[in-house]
Formats: C-alpha cells, structure tokens, sequence
C-alpha cells in the first residue's frame, strides 16, 4: 500500500515573512497522518521553516538542486546543503526548470542520483507539453523522461523516489487533466518502471499527478488506482488551500 503524498511547490512565491506566518497557522492545525505532507519552497525560506516545522509532520522540501557536493557554480545549491537545513525531498526536472534553465534529461539523471546518494527523495517531474499532447506524443514523451532520469539507479532508490506527472498544458492554467486521462497515463509511466526495473519496484514507487490541482478536485485524482498523490502550485500558497488539499487527499 503507497502512502498519500502531497506536496506544495511554492515556485518563487513567499518571503521568509510569509514562510514562517504560513509554518505558524498550519503547524496549528490538525492535519490526516495519513497522507504524508511536503512544503517544497525556495531556498531563502528553507532555514526559517525547518526550525518551525522540526518535530512536526511536515516535511521539508527544495525545488532544485546541483549535482556536485561543491564546486565552482556561482548561484547553485548542493544536496549536501539542503541535507544541512533539514530539508527530505528536492524537486527534480520541473518543466518550468526544463522550459526557462535548460534542465534536460541528462542534467535531471544527475541531479537524481545526487540527490538519492545524500538521502534526498526525489520528486521527479514528467509530462508533455500542448504540442505534445496534441501530437497524441505523450507516452513517448513520458517514456522517455522517466528512462533517462532512472538510469543507473538500483531499483531500491527507485522505490523511494517520487515521480510527478505533470501535462505542462495543465500547469496554472486552471485546464486540469480529467482524472481517468491523468491515470492512464501514470499507470503508463509505473508500465515503463515495471519494463525498466522489475514489477516489484513499480508498484511501490510513489506517482503524483500535478497540474491544476485544487481542494475540490485533489480527491477525484486520489480515488483513481494509479495516482499516490499531488505535486500543487497555486492552491498550496494559502493556509485554507493547503489544509483543504490535505483534507481533500484523505477521503477515501
Ligand atoms: O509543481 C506544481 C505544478 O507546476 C502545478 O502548478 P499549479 O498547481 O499551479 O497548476
């Protein structure tokens, strides 16, 4: 049985003022210990919520990360860094990272492998684009973001890995993907595990869907049989949206 997992990117949103005001109410609050709950934000605010969010259920995350341990990369940040501020998952290969900063598939295996070997979870991220989708290329684009971001790890790193569908059409559009396309295609991307690795190690990886995803729609994603979870921009910036998701995520 995979765990429920959502997790709020927050992108380039929130001073540290407003991290720790946000870490304060819902630190308040009681949250499903059934899902398990992830606040990826960016690096200025990683420090002031780790002290906030120690000893709570609520983990940690960055949104990117650079595959050396140190070095000469003026303006980057390295696993060994974000493992020193508490932080548990990194956000890898995000589209708007593919789409703005040049991450290919290479630089995204690398940054996976870095990551795990400094016991950072990756959330991994897929999909296609309008054109994509439109060229019926989804499963090939899918097929081969998640080969080239797997090869070389050992199905026990796999495991522990999170992958994130995201169809880049749908990503703060407000155009969701209808829950039963969303699933079909993540059960594609656990098919593509399944032949890359072993059945085993498909059916324990952790597959969210993103793009779009609200309080009133997160459940209808999370009934479906292939989708363990979300990846969610805009909604996860409020108290009230990040709450209502967890809610929403718990329901049967
Ligand atoms: O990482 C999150 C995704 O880009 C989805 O963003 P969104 O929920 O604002 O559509």
């Amino acid at each position: 049985m995979r765990q429920r997992i959502i997790a709020g990117n927050w992108k380039m949103y929130k001073t540290i003022a407003e991290a720790e005001q946000f870490a304060n109410a819902v630190k308040q609050a009681e949250l499903s210990a059934t899902v398990e709950k992830v606040i990826c934000a960016p690096f200025t605010a990683l420090s002031a919520l780790s002290a906030i969010l120690k000893g709570t259920e609520i983990k940690l995350g960055a949104q990117n990360v650079h595959f050396a341990e140190e070095g000469a990369y003026t303006g980057e940040i390295s696993p060994l860094m974000l493992k020193e501020l508490g932080v548990d998952y990194v956000i890898i290969g995000h589209s708007e990272r593919r789409q703005y900063f040049n991450e290919t598939d290479e630089t995204v295996n690398k940054k996976v492998k870095a990551a795990l070997q400094h016991g950072l979870k990756p959330i991994i991220c897929v999909g296609e684009t309008l054109a994509e989708y439109e060229a019926n290329e989804t499963e090939a684009v899918v097929r081969r973001q998640t080969e080239a971001a797997l090869q070389g790890l050992s199905a026990e790193q796999v495991s522990v890995s999170v992958i994130a569908y995201e169809p880049v059409w749908a990503i703060g559009t407000g155009k969701s993907s209808t829950a039963e396309n969303a699933n079909q295609t993540i059960a594609y991307i656990r098919h593509v595990i399944a032949s890359q690795f072993d059945q085993d190690t498909a059916n324990a990886v952790r597959i969210q869907y993103g793009g779009s995803v609200k309080p009133d729609n997160v459940a209808g994603f999370l009934q479906q049989s292939d989708i363990d979870g979300a990846l969610v921009g805009g909604a996860s910036l409020t108290v009230e949206g990040y709450l209502g998701l967890i809610a929403g995520a718990s329901t049967k």
